[in-house]
């Protein structure tokens, strides 16, 4: 081991009493958390009497409890060790040890371990040889199996000492072989990463970030993060993660559960405006389309489509009430209509409000003629049959399901809506090649839901929570950047992605322009390019497409200490099932990534060959198998130790232009953990070709 490296003890018999010293603890705390559980099982009994409605909320308490306090005995219970020191600053000379959660010993007992997101935990991330933060010793442990194996000890006080990306645990833990689904990292997040993930829950933070630097782990810890530093305020508003696709979520399903969190909501665009609207998606539009619907222009048609529906009046109101009729004139009805429609309210409050309005006048003018009427007679008046039939008829309740229909499948309509927005031949290509005669009956595509979405916010304001995160958020359209961020209305955002990785014909080329979108303008753009996941060969090798596919983007370096292994072989699907199979042979999961038309044939090629694989975007329950044979569309966001690619060619091919194949093959290319081995029979794309050489 290098002089220069934080020293695992040298003197055996000294590391052996320290281990038994730590394993004890380690004991004492799992039987400490035990004990947690036991007591707070306990507590199902003490709610037993209440009535229905508090015994099922108390229940609810009680399960998130327990679901927190639950004890995987593969999953270490601290992984690391703060001794402060008042020498430095800190507030007592303590030992303190950093977990997943907190465990405390007997009640109002010293903590046996604190929680990673405690204040206290901080110096664990962020303290520095000569930037100690009062913590004279950080410590951390090396587990197997559950099993306390080794530690490391690094002197925070002594000025030019190690820095943490030279620890061997650390190391080891980021080049641990991965198996199924995403797991946490809270033993190993880095100092810029955890800058992001503890910052204030009122910042809305962009987050660019090359392949594998670990935008999605630092969001979903962002998350953990916050529903515990603002747990009171968020348990009320809650903490939305956005993905990409179904596949993607369940690949990082587990990640909030591991840290004790149950209550982080996880959703996909898609299902967030079929949710909210309840209008099925089972339509595609041609790309021209989607690109319209899905510019932020539209949000001035749906606007006016929504708000047109307010006319000006063409007849006195007339009320008759006891032998009197009272009569509001058109010009006050329209400077009511006028108040309402500026005030900012939404349509549908505008609409409740202006009976009260009319009824208000015809109040004023009984005060005038001597009558002395009260607000029980407003009310009586704003609920009249006159006054209700006037008001439905100027201000008419707007089903946004309809109103979307109507938008698309009237010419006319559209081209009020539309005037100086959409030219005609824009307004032509939107319109309803098959019209649908009743909603029921439309073929939705994504982009008609999302504009759904928009005019039902328009007319009832969609409720805010109190932070969403959006990873992969390159690839949304201005309108779904509007419909992710009209939930977050009132509170703030993360947003995770990487420019060069964008493969919709919709995607963003400009952060700025996103956070805009977002609702959420000025927010700092910070940029991360230490990778974690691609080994240096791979991600060199991947890195050649920058320049055509991102040439902004700072190429991005691996902090792995395993330099990989790139393959490039000349050869056919007979060929990728070896280069499978010899995978196979090797430690971890294995990831056949190919075009998506290809997925047919290497299926069967794969079963005929005896391997076992799910298929991605099919199976409901993934990452089971140990290869998973992957569409290359749904390839973004994962990761596999040994990743086996087929005809990059067809794969840039199956794109509608170039630059999006070249983006898809990159996203292709950084999935790889360990090894990646590119078979083809096509010349490469002439990007790569230097390498293949
Ligand atoms: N600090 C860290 N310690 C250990 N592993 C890490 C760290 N940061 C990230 N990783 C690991 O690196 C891999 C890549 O992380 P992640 O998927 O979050 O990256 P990403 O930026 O979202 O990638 P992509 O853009 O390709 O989707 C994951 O296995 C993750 O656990």
């Amino acid at each position: 081991m290098p002089a220069s490296e934080p020293a695992l003890s040298t003197n055996p018999r000294e590391t052996e009493t320290t281990l038994d010293h730590e394993r004890q603890h380690l004991a004492d705390s799992r039987a400490a958390l035990q004990r947690m559980r036991e007591h707070t099982a306990g507590l199902t009994a003490v709610g037993s009497g209440a009535n229905h409605v508090s015994t099922e909320h108390l229940k609810q308490v009680l399960y998130r409890r327990m679901k927190a306090l639950e004890d995987d005995p593969t999953v270490p219970l601290f992984f690391g060790r703060l001794d402060y020191d008042t020498t430095l600053g800190g507030e007592l000379d303590e030992t303190l040890y950093i977990g997943r959660r907190h465990v405390t010993g007997e009640i109002g007992g010293e903590p046996m371990v604190i929680d990673w997101r405690a204040q206290m935990s901080l110096p664990f991330y962020q303290a520095r040889p000569g930037e100690p933060m009062g913590v004279r010793m950080r410590r951390r442990f090396g587990f197997s199996h559950g099993q306390l194996t080794a530690y490391e000890d690094e002197d925070l006080t002594s000025v030019g000492g190690v820095s943490g990306l030279e620890s061997e645990i650390l190391e080891s833990e980021i080049e641990r072989p991965r198996t199924g689904p995403m797991r946490d990292i809270v033993a190993t997040i880095q100092p810029e990463q955890d800058r992001i993930v503890r910052a204030e829950l009122a910042d809305s933070l962009c987050i660019q970030g090359a392949p594998g630097t670990g935008k999605t782990a630092v969001g979903l810890h962002r998350a953990a993060y916050l529903l515990y530093a603002y747990r009171d305020q968020l348990a009320r508003s809650g903490v939305l993660v956005v993905g990409p696709n179904d596949s993607f979520l369940s690949y990082i399903g587990d990640v909030l559960p591991a840290l004790g969190e149950i209550d982080a909501k996880q959703a996909t665009v898609s299902s967030l405006v079929t949710d909210a609207t309840r209008a099925a998606i089972r339509g595609l539009d041609p790309v021209p389309a989607a690109l319209i619907k899905g510019d932020a222009r539209m949000a001035e048609v749906l606007r006016r489509a929504v708000w047109g529906g307010v006319s000006r009046p063409s007849e006195t109101l007339v009320v008759p009430r006891g032998a009197y009729q009272w009569r509001v004139a058109t010009y006050l009805v329209e400077e009511i209509l006028d108040e309402l429609r500026t005030r900012g309210v939404r349509y549908e409050a505008g609409r409740t409000m202006l009976p009260q309005r009319l009824a208000h006048q015809v109040l004023l003018r009984m005060e005038a003629s001597g009558d002395s009427p009260d607000d029980r007679v407003q009310n009586a008046v704003a609920r009249s049959r006159p006054v209700k039939t006037y008001a439905d008829a100027l201000w008419p309740k707007v089903d946004p399901v309809k109103l979307v229909l109507r938008l698309l499948t009237d010419a006319e309509f559209l081209a009020a809506s539309a005037e100086g927005i959409l030219s005609p031949e824009e307004q032509q290509l939107i319109m309803m090649r098959k019209p649908a005669r009743s909603v029921g009956s439309a073929r939705w595509s994504l982009a008609d839901v999302v504009l759904i979405d928009e005019a039902a916010d328009l007319i009832n304001r969609t409720p805010s929570l109190g932070h969403v995160i959006v990873d992969e958020a390159q690839d949304l359209s201005p309108m779904q950047l509007r419909a992710v961020g009209r939930r977050a209305s009132t509170g703030s955002v993360t947003v995770l992605g990487d420019l060069a990785q964008a493969t919709t014909p919709w995607a963003t080329s400009s952060w700025t322009e996103s956070m805009t979108h977002l609702g959420h303008p000025g927010a700092a753009v910070e940029e991360l390019v230490a990778g974690f996941r691609v080994p240096g060969a791979v991600i060199d090798f991947a890195a050649r497409l920058l320049p055509r596919i991102a040439p902004q983007l700072t190429p991005p370096h691996s902090v792995r200490r395993n330099r990989g292994a790139l393959d490039l072989r000349g050869g056919t699907t007979a060929d990728l099932i070896t280069a499978t199979t010899e995978a196979l042979g090797r430690e971890g999961t294995v990831g056949v990534i190919v075009p998506d038309a290809a997925v047919a044939t290497v299926r069967k090629a794969l079963e005929k060959a005896g391997i076992r694989y799910d298929l991605l975007g099919e199976d409901a329950q993934i990452f089971d198998a140990r290869v998973d044979l992957v569409p290359a569309s749904l390839a973004k966001g994962l990761e596999f130790d040994h990743v086996v690619l087929s005809e990059p060619a067809d794969l840039v091919a199956g794109e509608p232009d170039e630059i999006t194949g070249l983006r898809r093959l990159y996203v292709c290319l950084t999935r790889a953990v360990t090894s990646l081995v590119v078979v083809h029979s096509a010349p490469l794309p002439a990007a790569l070709h230097d390498a293949a050489a």
